[in-house]
This record gives C-alpha cells, structure tokens and sequence, in this order.
C-alpha cells in the first residue's frame, strides 16, 4: 500500500551520487553531474521528487536521505550481485547483444536470477517511494523487468521507460533465452522510449511476435506518431525521444575567457600543430576508439598526413573494468598508441596522446576548444552526448566533425563528416575531409548542427517524454512543472 510518499520517481541503475571513498577511509556522497541529472533535477525538486539506484560500491546499506529537497532511496548490492546483474547480465549480455554483438553475448542463468532478482528489488523500493498516483520513470537496460514487476506491486502508479542504449533487430533479439520476459517486462510500462524510430519499430514487432500482442502498424515519428501495443486492456504507447544535452550551458562555458585561454594553452603545449584531432569516451568497445586509431595509423603510412602536422588525443575514461572484454579491448588499443607513436613520434612531438582517465568538464570544454577535428567512430551507440557536446561547445563555428552513421546523433547532425566505421576507407576519407575543410564551409556545417543542439536540448528531451506519458500533449506535463523555462535556442 502507498504510504505518503513521491508524486515524481526516476529509477535509474547508479543513484545521481556516488559514495566514494578516501584514502583514509572516510566515506562521502559525492555528485556524479551527468545529463540525465540536470534534465531532471528542476522537476524533481519542484515534484517532491525521489530517485531510487545503486550508490555504485558494493555492500553498502544506507537509509533513504534527503539531498536538497531531492530524496535519495539507495539499493544496496552485494558484491555477488554487482559481478552477476551489473558486470554480468547488464555488461557481458544485454550491452553485447544491444550493440549488434560487437562481442560474443553470454548467456548465463545465474546471472539472469541475480538480473530478477535486483530488478525486484529495484521494483519494491520504487514501490514503497511512490506516492498515489505518482509518475515513475524508469531508465535503461539494467532495469527492463521493473515495469511490469512495479505494475503488479501498484497499479495505481504511471509508469514510464526510457531505453538509452540501441533496440536490436528481431534476428539478434531471438538469441536471448529470456526475450520474452524481457519484452514482457517493459510491456508493464504505460510509455517506451527509444532514441530513435528503428528501435521502437524492433520493439512493436517483436511485441507481436513473443508476447502475441496486437500492435499498431504505421511507421514510429521522432517526438510524434507514437506506435500502440494492446496489453489487455491497456495500451502501451512506443515512441522515440532522442536524448540530448544541457546545450545552453555549454555554450556559455565555452565562452567564458579562462575556457577559451586554456584552450589556446593546449594548442601551444602541443607546439601548436597545423591539426588537433580528439577523441573523448567511456573505454568501451563499442566506441570504435580501434578503428580511429587504424584510420589515423594507415593516414600516416600512406602518407596522406603529415605526422609534423597532426597530432591525436584520446582521452578514454575507465569503465567496466573487471569484464573481460573490456580488459582486452584496453590492452589492444593501448599496443596501437605505442606502435602509431613508436613509428611515428619523435622526441618532444608525440602523434598520439593517450590519458586514461576523465577530466574535469571545464577541461573538457578547452580540450573541444581547441580540437580542429573531433572523432566520433563508434561500432554502434545508442545516442553518442560527446558529438552534441562538442557541437555545443564550438560557440566560436570552429572544427569539424567525423561522425559515425551507427550513432544516434547522426540521424541530427547531418552536417557532420559521416563515415561507416566498418569501412576504413570511408573513416579515413571522412578523416581527411575534416581536416582539409576550408574556414567558411565549416563555419556553415558548425551553425546548422549548432542549431540543432541548442534547439534540442537535455530539458526538451524530458518534457516531451513526460507530457507523452502523462498525455498532456504540451510541452509540460500539467502536473510535472519543472522552475525552469525552454528558451528557444538563440541563432548565431
Ligand atoms: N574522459 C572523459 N572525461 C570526462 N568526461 C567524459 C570522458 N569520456 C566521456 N565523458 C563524458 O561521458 C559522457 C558520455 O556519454 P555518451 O557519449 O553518450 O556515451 P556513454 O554514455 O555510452 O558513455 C559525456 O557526457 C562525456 O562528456
Ligand atoms: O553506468 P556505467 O556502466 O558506468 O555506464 C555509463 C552509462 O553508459 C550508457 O550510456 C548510454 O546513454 C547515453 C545517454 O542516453 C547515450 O548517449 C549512449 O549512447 C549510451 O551508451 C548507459 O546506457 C548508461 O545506463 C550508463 O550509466
């Protein structure tokens, strides 16, 4: 039964905070300032909002806590159930099988119970959270269970899901020994979203096919024309919202004169090259960072660049790291930085930078600052923010582009240098292409993307998801209002 409660619930895998350890020992909640957050932050608190998710270290045990008029509800995990749901099933199952099995998917029971059995957890939490009649959302492939398990705890609640990653095609879904739980576990939602149309049109079919559901039949608009599975006598709507960022803010940072000089700081510690290429991303397979790599290696042994004119920057930030895949995609890519530079460097002038770790975002705006070429090469990627970021930041019309096609954002950033990562050709011509743009071509492309981003920002991205769970049909659900107004992005 609902006690008092949350009118509004975001249930998403990590909580909006890390517990995060000192070297003395001494523990500290500490804000982990992703987009999601930010979208969500002014509607939560406006809402009695709560967000329910893991603390992101194992065994730990903490009571709900209240974080600035935001309540915070962990779920704790042992360390058995971060190896078997979080490595496990989410990382070494669903994240292969979701990107077109860029690796082999493993398909181990024991690590599908823990899967139930912390979606159950997940799906009890959120229970005692919510207030009657409350709004739920809940985020991404680690949670697809929680919808239905929630429905079945409060039929009261409106309940919402967001998919953040790709929808695969029916022929790689059917690998998957519990597809049917699976699709029948979001089919617990009033609303699913989905970056783009094609992963709303995978799940319509395969609604059909494995839970036998009548759907309907049209094809799925982006924001519009959501698609209907019938669940009995409820319907479920699929539509697709494609995620963005907090465009506004990084545009204004990237304005800002200590941002712009430290940008002007990179270039000369680099001893100013003709070219600065970069790449930012998680340390994921997916992200294509080998196949940049391969791009820019061949590039340089053809001779079609210079290495006393380009210089490369990777900065890959640590991620999943006991899974195996993940350890030996780390030790591949780190072989090819030692043999491009080992063939190519010279002292004092290295042709790739590699930094494994994240840095600050103030940083990170200098480093897309002072970039001429950002790439973007990933295998498959269900959005991909670093392009949208890099388009935000370039207030100043500068750089160019190299985007994927098998990235969400290339479906909005039509302006960008689009490559098939699968090709190496047209990587490498997309690469050259970029750098050989002349100023007032790349001026155009950089204004067309750049009104897009800053059109289409993280705060739409939520209110349009959440007038459509709420069927409002307005920007702003009537009972969601955020503090914060849309402003329509300025024009350069
Ligand atoms: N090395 C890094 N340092 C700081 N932030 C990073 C780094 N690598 C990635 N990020 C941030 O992480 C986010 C990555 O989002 P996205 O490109 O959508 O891919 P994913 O969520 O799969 O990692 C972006 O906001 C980006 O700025
Ligand atoms: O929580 P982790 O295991 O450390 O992983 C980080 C997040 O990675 C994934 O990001 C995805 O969401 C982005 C925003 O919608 C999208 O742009 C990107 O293409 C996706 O890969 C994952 O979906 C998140 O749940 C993870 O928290």
């Amino acid at each position: 039964m609902a006690a008092a409660g949350s009118d509004f619930v975001v249930v998403a895998n990590r909580l909006p905070v890390d517990l995060d350890t000192a070297p003395d020992g001494t523990q500290r909640w500490k804000k982990s300032p992703g987009g999601l957050v930010t979208a969500l932050e002014p509607i939560l608190r406006s809402n009695h909002g709560a967000w329910v998710g893991w603390p992101g270290i194992p065994d730990v045990d903490v009571d709900p806590f209240d974080e600035d008029g935001l309540e915070l509800v962990p779920v704790g995990l042992s360390a058995r159930e971060v190896a078997d749901y979080y490595e496990g099933f989410s990382n070494a199952t669903l994240w292969p099988l979701y990107h077109d099995v860029i690796v082999r998917p493993v398909y181990d029971r024991t690590w599908w119970e823990a899967y139930v059995e912390v979606n159950r957890r997940f799906a009890e939490a959120t229970s005692k959270t919510a207030a009657q009649n409350a709004t739920v959302w809940v985020q991404d492939y680690q949670l697809q269970l929680v919808p239905k398990m929630l429905r079945m705890l409060r039929p009261d609640l409106t309940i919402g899901f967001f998919l953040h990653i790709p929808f695969p095609p029916v022929e790689l879904f059917m690998q998957m020994p519990w597809r049917t739980e699976i699709v029948e576990g979001l089919l617990g939602a009033d609303l699913i979203g989905f970056h783009l149309p094609g992963g709303a049109q995978n799940f319509l079919y395969l609604a059909r096919r494995l839970a036998g559901q009548p759907t309907s039949r049209g094809s799925v608009g982006v924001r519009t024309k959501l698609g209907v599975v019938q669940v009995g006598f409820r319907d479920v709507r699929v539509g697709a919202f494609p995620i963005s960022i907090d465009s506004g803010d990084l545009d204004e940072k990237s304005r800002r004169k200590n941002v712009r000089d430290r940008a002007q700081q990179m270039r000369g510690e680099l001893g100013n090259p003709k070219t600065i290429m970069l790449g930012v991303d998680r340390l994921d397979y997916t992200k294509g960072i080998d196949v940049r790599l391969n791009a820019f290696l061949e590039l340089l042994t053809e001779g079609r660049v210079d290495p006393e004119d380009v210089v490369m920057i990777q900065i890959a930030t640590p991620s999943r790291e006991r899974v195996e895949s993940y350890k030996h995609m780390r030790g591949e890519i780190e072989s090819m930085v030692g043999r491009i530079n080992g063939e190519f460097s010279r002292v004092g002038h290295s042709v790739v930078h590699y930094m494994h770790r994240g840095v600050p975002r103030d940083e990170l705006t200098a480093y897309y600052l002072a970039a001429d070429v950002m790439l973007v090469t990933p295998l498959r990627d269900g959005m991909n923010l670093v392009a949208k970021e890099y388009v935000a930041s370039r207030s100043d019309l500068g750089g160019s582009l190299v985007l994927s096609e098998f990235t969400g954002a290339a479906a909005e950033l039509r302006q960008a240098y689009q490559c098939n990562p699968h090709d190496l050709n047209s990587v490498k011509d997309a690469m050259v292409s970029a750098i050989e743009q002349d100023r007032e071509t790349g001026r155009r492309y950089m204004r067309a993307m750049r009104r897009q981003v800053l059109a289409h920002d993280v705060d739409r991205w939520a209110r349009s998801f959440l007038s459509a769970l709420n069927r409002t049909g307005d920007d702003v659900p009537s009972h969601l209002v955020s503090n914060r107004e849309i402003g329509d992005a300025e024009e350069e």
